[in-house]
C-alpha cells in the first residue's frame, strides 16, 4: 500500500504533461499514472505536479556568515519556491570549504538545519590543490574556482596555472570544475580607471565589467579544460556569445556545460540603474539586446540549466552610495521558476532546466524526474494563480531582492521532499520539523 497518492494532477516531465496520479512509498515515487490504494490521499486536480527544483548554485554562507543567510532560512525559501535540493558554494561561508577539516562543520550544520536535501561544492584556489582529493572522497559535487577576485579575501582567485592544475586533478578525480569566468585583468583595470576618475555610480560599475571580460575568460577556461581533459561548468553566463563559446567547445569534444540565472534573463542595465543595490551582481545584468539574445540562446538549447546564484548579504552591505562598494549578489533562491514562467517557457522546459538537467549534469542519484524509483521530490504548482513577492512571503533571512514587489506567474501550493511535506502554502510557518540529507554524486560513468 502506498503512503500517499496525489490524484488527478497534471504530471510534468521533460517530455510533456500528462494527467494522472503520483504515488509515494518509502520516500520514493512508486507509481505514476493510475496508482493504487494509499494510506493518505491528496486531490491535486488542476495542479501541475513537477519534479522538485534543484538549484545547483546557492551561497547560504554557513558556517561563519550565517547572519547573511544560513541553511535554515535559505532552504525554507528554496522549498517555498518549489525546491527540494540545493548545491551550496564553498565560499562566503567562513571558513570556506577548501579542505576536509572544513567539511564536517558544514555538513553538521546543514544536516541539522536544512529543510531540503543538499549537495556541496568544494573550492579550488591557489591554497588547496593538495586537498582536492580528500574533498572528492568526502562527496563534493565538484570544485568551484574564480578567475577574478571573489569578494571574499579568504577565497582567492585561481590564476591560470592553478586553474590548469586544478582541472587536471579534478579530471583524475572524475569531478567537474565550476568556473566564475570574468577576466581579472580587464575588470580590475577598468574598475581602477573608473574609480580614479571619480566614478561611483551603477553605470560606472556596469561599464567596468563588459561582455568581453566574460568572453575572454570563458574562452580561456574552455581551452584549459580541453588541454586538461577535464569537465568544466561555466556558471552564471550573462551573454549569448558566452553560451555559444561553450556550445562550440562541446561540439569539438570538450566536456563543457553552462548555466545562466533568472536575473540575466529578466533584468537589464536600465533596471540596475533604477533598482540599484538589490540587482548588483557579477557579471552584471546586461543591455536589453544582450538579455534578448541570452533568452534566445536558452530557447535554442544552448544553456544546460538555470540556477539562482542566490548570494544575499545583510542590508547594511547593500546600502552604500558607492556602487563599487555594495555587496555583489542577487537574492533569488525562491523565485527561479516564477521567473522562468514569466518568460513564456513551457512547464516541460522548466522541469528540464531546473530539475532533470542539473540532476543529470552533477550525477545526483534518484533526483530530477518523476518516475518509479526516484526520490519523491515534488512541487505542486497552481498556474491559474500568480505570486506577488513581498518581504512577508519571501522566506530568506533578508528581504533585499529585485523581486520584491514583482508579480510573477504561478503559485507553489506545496513541496514534498522524499515524500515529506517541506512547504504548504498558507500553512503556519511551523510545519513538522524535517531536515534534509547530504547527497553525494554517483561515480562518473565510463564512456
Ligand atoms: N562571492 C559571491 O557570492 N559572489 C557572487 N555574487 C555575484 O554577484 N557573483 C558571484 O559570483
Ligand atoms: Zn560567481
Ligand atoms: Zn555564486
Amino acid at each position: 500500500m502506498l503512503d500517499l497518492a496525489l490524484r488527478g494532477g497534471l504530471v510534468v516531465t521533460p517530455e510533456g504533461v500528462r494527467e494522472g496520479d503520483v504515488g509515494f512509498e518509502g520516500g520514493m515515487v512508486a507509481e505514476v499514472g493510475a496508482v493504487g490504494r494509499a494510506r493518505a490521499e491528496r486531490d491535486v486536480r488542476g495542479l501541475y505536479v513537477l519534479p522538485g527544483l534543484i538549484d545547483v548554485h546557492v551561497h547560504f554562507n554557513e558556517p561563519g556568515r550565517t547572519h547573511w543567510e544560513g541553511f535554515a532560512t535559505g532552504s525554507a525559501a528554496l522549498a517555498a519556491g518549489g525546491g527540494t535540493l540545493f548545491a551550496e558554494m564553498p565560499l562566503n561561508a567562513h571558513p570556506p570549504l577548501l579542505r576536509a577539516a572544513d567539511f564536517h562543520a558544514k555538513v553538521a550544520a546543514a544536516a541539522a538545519l536544512s529543510r531540503t536535501d543538499f549537495a556541496l561544492w568544494g573550492g579550488l584556489t591557489p591554497d588547496n590543490l593538495e586537498h582536492l582529493a580528500e574533498l572528492a572522497e568526502l562527496g563534493v559535487v565538484g570544485f568551484k574556482a574564480f578567475m577574478c577576485p571573489s569578494g571574499i579575501p579568504e577565497f582567492r582567485a585561481a590564476d591560470d596555472e592553478t586553474l590548469f592544475e586544478g582541472l587536471t586533478r579534478a579530471a583524475m578525480l572524475g569531478l567537474p570544475v565550476a568556473v566564475h569566468a570574468e577576466s581579472a585583468a580587464i575588470t580590475g583595470a577598468l574598475a581602477a580607471r573608473a574609480r580614479a576618475a571619480g566614478g561611483r555610480g551603477v553605470r560606472d560599475y556596469l561599464a567596468s565589467r563588459p561582455p568581453v571580460a566574460e568572453l575572454e575568460a570563458v574562452s580561456r577556461a574552455l581551452y584549459l579544460a580541453e588541454a586538461a581533459g577535464a569537465e568544466v561548468h561555466l556558471v552564471h553566463l550573462s551573454t549569448a556569445r558566452a553560451t555559444q563559446l561553450v556550445a562550440a567547445a562541446r561540439a569539438r569534444g570538450v566536456r563543457a556545460s553552462c548555466e545562466t540565472c533568472p536575473h540575466y534573463l529578466l533584468f537589464t542595465d536600465e533596471d540596475a540603474a533604477r533598482l540599484g543595490a538589490p540587482l548588483k551582481c557579477a557579471p552584471p545584468v546586461r543591455s536589453a539586446a544582450e538579455r534578448q539574445a541570452l533568452l534566445g540562446a536558452l530557447c535554442a538549447g544552448e544553456v544546460d540549466l538555470v540556477a539562482s546564484d542566490h548570494s544575499p548579504a545583510p542590508p547594511e552591505l547593500k546600502a552604500s552610495e558607492d556602487a563599487f562598494a555594495v555587496w555583489g549578489g542577487v537574492s533569488g533562491v525562491q523565485t527561479t521558476r516564477a521567473a522562468l514562467l514569466s518568460l513564456g517557457l513551457t512547464l516541460p522546459e522548466v522541469a528540464r532546466l531546473t530539475a532533470a538537467a542539473p540532476a543529470a549534469r552533477f550525477r545526483l542519484p534518484r533526483k530530477g524526474r518523476l518516475a518509479p524509483g526516484m526520490d519523491a521530490d515534488v512541487t505542486l504548482l497552481d498556474l491559474s494563480a500568480t505570486t506577488t513577492f513581498t518581504p512577508e512571503n519571501l522566506l530568506t533571512r533578508h528581504k533585499v531582492s529585485p523581486y520584491v514587489g514583482r508579480t510573477l506567474p504561478g503559485r507553489v501550493v506545496a513541496t514534498y521532499g522524499r515524500g515529506r511535506l517541506l512547504f504548504e502554502a498558507g500553512a503556519p510557518p511551523t510545519l513538522p520539523p524535517v531536515t534534509g540529507r547530504f547527497v553525494r554524486p554517483t561515480a562518473e560513468r565510463t564512456p
